[in-house]
């Protein structure tokens, strides 16, 4: 069908973005935290060993002593607004639904737990977004992760009848928007301490060796993140990998490791900064800035600080903008 040349365009189709993130406890006691684990570490791609193995020991002797210890961990950093990564996520998607003009719906939910993914999915796609740009918001693509994520945003397509079309973010580790952000905030982070570091940890989230000699690219992806960071900032960082669990080998060096040798080589003020999430979280919060603290004063060290993750900050928001609005190319009237 012709149309006349001074027609007004067709409205584009309404896009959605939805932001996803891991999920936490809805509180912080032993009960929630129990239930939040079990459908976690129940994930086949988050522990690897066959399930026939595998739920006996979570079920036993996991669910049976963490939920209780975790719980305590949780309810030091536990904010009015809830767990903050909840918090936080919620923060991103509100200033992300600012940055975007009305055609762009902006939602967030969690791989475990609430807002549930299917349900977030099917209010964008009731809302009427004909297009879906799921944007879980690990910048180092690992399967326990990113995957994971898109995995059950997938199943929960599979129940409709009438999908929207689909696009994943790709994994942003080495995305100069991404890199310059976490410039701006470490080199804020730093410029507000009363100490000079002798030393920046680049502190991420570890997971087993084996995973990685099986082919999934996260070690690489932190890798390559710290070398530019470095690079970034013109001055020397370390990596470590942080929340070991259970017994497998995990990758090295850890960051409790690392923390308790620094003081003994004349190392005695650290800062950390955890490039690889990007809200802050328990394992932030209380790993990092509180037990990492202890150990690192209680072998000697005279001066910490853990730095702010970009959160809903304005580096961050700004490289979130940057990186999604590139996924919706073709999609939205304005680029
Ligand atoms: C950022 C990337 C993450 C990877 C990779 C990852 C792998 C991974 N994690 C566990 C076990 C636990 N992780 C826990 C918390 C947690 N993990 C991530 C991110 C990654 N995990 C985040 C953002 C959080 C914080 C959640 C919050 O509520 O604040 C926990 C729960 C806390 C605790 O009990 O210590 C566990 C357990 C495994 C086995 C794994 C394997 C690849
Ligand atoms: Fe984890
Ligand atoms: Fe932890």
């Amino acid at each position: 069908m012709n149309r006349p040349a001074n027609h007004p365009a067709i409205p584009p189709a309404r896009i959605g973005v939805l932001l996803i993130n891991l999920g936490t406890p809805d509180a912080a006691d032993a009960h929630s935290v129990r239930r939040y684990l079990a459908e976690f570490l129940s994930d086949r791609r988050v522990v690897e060993i066959p399930q026939l193995l595998w739920q006996p020991i979570l079920r036993g002797a996991i669910l049976t002593t963490r939920p209780k210890k975790s719980a305590h961990a949780y309810a030091q950093v536990w904010t009015e607004e809830g767990s903050p990564l909840a918090a936080i996520t919620r923060a991103q998607a509100i200033a992300l639904k600012d940055a975007f003009g009305p055609e762009v719906s902006v939602d967030y939910a969690m791989r475990y737990g609430r807002p549930a993914i299917g349900d977030r999915l099917q209010a964008l796609k009731d809302a009427g977004c004909e297009r879906i740009l799921l944007a879980p918001l690990y910048p180092q693509y690992c399967a326990a992760t990113t995957a994971t994520a898109n995995d059950k945003a997938f199943l929960a397509l599979a129940g409709m009848r009438w999908q929207p079309a689909i696009r994943t973010l790709p994994p942003y580790y080495d995305d100069p928007a991404y890199i310059d952000a976490l410039k701006t905030s470490v080199e804020a982070g730093l410029a507000a301490l009363d100490f000079e570091p002798d030393l920046l940890l680049a502190s991420f989230h570890g997971m087993p060796q084996r995973t990685l000699e099986l082919g999934d690219p996260y070690h690489c992806h932190c890798q390559k993140t710290a070398r530019l960071l470095k690079e970034a900032l013109g001055r020397d960082l370390t990596i470590t990998f942080q929340s070991r669990f259970g017994r497998a080998k995990w990758l090295e060096p850890a960051t409790d490791t690392v923390l308790a040798s620094l003081p003994a080589k004349g190392v005695r003020k650290v800062a950390i900064v955890a490039p690889g999430f990007s809200a802050d979280c328990v394992e932030t919060l209380e790993e990092l800035a509180i037990r990492g603290r202890e150990t690192f004063e209680e072998a000697g060290g005279t001066h910490f600080a853990a730095l702010p993750c970009l959160n809903a900050s304005d580096p961050g928001i700004d490289m979130l903008r940057s990186i999604v609005r590139r996924e919706l190319a073709g999609w939205t009237a304005t680029p």
